[in-house]
């Protein structure tokens, strides 16, 4: 049987939302957003060798099955729609923490439909590929365009934006908050007005979220306290991270480095095209040998 060389490692970014208005509910309970999504140069890397099986397998270091990953559901998805007949091992290498709000899942499910794409000669356009990642979540359509997105609808429709970069504090209180609870708590708002990416440009930025999951969460009502003490943070997505923007890699070490001992969190650096892009658009990376 042919060996195949192996691809990576593929970087995974994670995402920030740095404003996220909730402006109506569809009859079927999704939620209608306006959300501005900016990458972080913080990610999870993926590696890819080609099997001649069919068969589609994922090794990593999550416990839970594989079968429930979002990269499976992804290959299988790409597999299946354009009858591949190649199978595909895996290997994740998980940086990102889970459930935090910065998409790292979402991503995975992304990296894995453009480098499949890739690999198995689908030549699938980005718009067809966002489309299929509609259906794994929300969030993987802008994961798929790769660039900073003013987003509407359920996340689908999206419009790139260039924005400022700055240095980021991300804290990661140590809760994990179920984005579907989130949307099912009564007392969340859902009617904020719609308005245009010219005035929300220049608004006040806030998450319709971080109200009722800072009142569910200690942790993340704590974390946010203590952070806006050094500059204006929000809650990214449906938590449970929280960030604040700085101007230089220092200045966000040096508060980094005073949190309290019980929050986690990270220092990285705004991106208006995804890591992964970037990467993309070299094909050298495209072999390498190092990765299992
Ligand atoms: C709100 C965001 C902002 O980035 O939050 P995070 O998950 O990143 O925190 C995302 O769009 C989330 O996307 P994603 O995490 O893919 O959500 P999904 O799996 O599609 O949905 C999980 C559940 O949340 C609810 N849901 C999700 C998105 C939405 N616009 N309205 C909803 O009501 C639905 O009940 C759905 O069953
Ligand atoms: N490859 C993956 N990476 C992370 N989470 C995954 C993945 N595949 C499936 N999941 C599921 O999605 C949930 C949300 O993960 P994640 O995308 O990290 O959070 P969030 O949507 O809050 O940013 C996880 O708790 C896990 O059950």
């Amino acid at each position: 049987m042919t060996q195949h060389p192996i691809s990576g490692p593929w970087l995974s970014p994670a995402k920030l939302n740095l404003f996220l208005y909730i402006t109506g509910q569809r009859d079927n309970g999704y939620h209608d957003l306006q959300t501005l999504f900016q990458f972080i140069d913080c990610c999870d890397q993926l590696y890819f060798q080609l099997t001649d099986d069919g068969v589609i397998n994922l090794e990593s270091q999550l416990d839970f099955p594989a079968e429930d990953n979002l990269i499976v559901k992804a290959a299988r998805l790409l597999q299946q729609y354009c009858a591949v007949s190649r199978g595909v091992n895996i290997k994740l290498d998980k940086q990102l923490p889970m459930g935090g709000g910065i998409g790292g899942g979402s991503s995975n499910a992304a990296t894995a439909l453009l480098v499949l794409n890739r690999l198995w000669q689908c030549d699938l356009s980005l718009t067809e590929l966002a489309q299929l990642g509609l259906q794994l979540g929300a969030d993987v359509p802008i994961f798929i365009h790769g660039h900073s997105a003013f987003a509407e609808g359920v996340g689908e429709q999206i419009q790139a934006v260039d924005i400022d970069d700055p240095w980021y504090v991300v804290l990661h209180p140590d809760v994990h908050v179920s984005t579907q609870s989130v949307f099912g708590h009564p007392e969340l708002p859902r009617n904020t007005p719609k308005r245009t990416w010219q005035q929300l440009l220049n608004d006040n930025w806030q998450n319709d979220c971080q109200e009722i999951v800072a009142k569910v969460y200690p942790e993340v009502a704590q974390a946010l306290s203590w952070l806006v003490e050094y500059a204006p943070s929000r809650m990214t997505g449906t938590g449970s991270c929280v960030f604040a923007a700085f101007a230089t890699e220092r200045e966000a070490l040096s508060v980094l480095n005073k949190r309290p001992k019980n929050i986690s969190g990270f220092v990285c650096k705004a991106c208006n095209q995804s890591p992964l892009h970037r990467q993309l658009a070299n094909e050298k990376t495209l072999l390498n040998t190092a990765g299992f």
